[in-house]
């Protein structure tokens, strides 16, 4: 497991994304560890999140799953070209097709954990799959299309 996410590599215009951006303050600061393999990231819902009692709100499980799979195609893809992450030129996808499906209410008080891997890379598409557990059980799953933008 990597030490820097690779969101961290993104700067100026690219730290701003309501999902990752880290000079987004009000953002959720998603973060993606990618191992070669799979790409991870832990989130621990706060009070405000909620759906319904107990319940957290499946929008924010979107917005979890949208910016952990672009980060992980980015992640790949500089994987694919042999180069560290961040280097020249930038790599940056954007989301064509974002897919959930809610296998179960996800529970307030558990940290959330998201895990990516790549289905197919192929020309400027890429297509993640991700499953977000709750105290090991799968309560959502999702299929990301990513378009390399630059
Ligand atoms: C938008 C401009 C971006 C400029 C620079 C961005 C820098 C990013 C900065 C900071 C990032 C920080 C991190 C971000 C993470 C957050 C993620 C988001 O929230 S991103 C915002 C939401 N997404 C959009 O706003 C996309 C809006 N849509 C589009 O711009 C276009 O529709 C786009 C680029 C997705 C596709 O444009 P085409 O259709 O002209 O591209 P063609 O070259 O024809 O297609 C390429 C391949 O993609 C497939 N494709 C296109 N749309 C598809 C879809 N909806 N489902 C499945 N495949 C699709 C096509 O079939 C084609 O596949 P085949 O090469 O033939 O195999």
């Amino acid at each position: 497991m990597p030490l820097t996410a690779i969101q961290d590599y993104f700067t100026g215009d690219h730290a701003i994304c309501y999902g990752c951006g880290s000079d987004n303050a009000h953002g959720l600061q998603v973060r993606t560890y990618w191992d070669g393999q799979y790409g991870t990231f832990h989130f621990s819902p706060q009070d405000y999140h909620t759906a319904f009692p107990g319940v957290v709100y499946g929008g924010l499980i979107a917005s979890l799953f949208d910016c952990h799979c672009i980060g992980t195609a980015v992640a790949a893809a500089y994987e694919k070209e042999g180069r560290p992450p961040g280097s020249d030129p930038l790599i940056m996808y954007v989301t064509a097709n974002l897919n959930v499906n809610y296998l179960r209410p996800t529970p307030m008080g558990s940290e959330l954990m998201l895990k990516s891997h790549i289905i197919e890379q192929k020309g400027k598409k890429t297509v993640v799959a991700c499953t977000l557990s709750a105290d090991d059980t799968p309560c959502a799953n999702a299929t990301v299309v990513g378009i390399r933008a630059t």
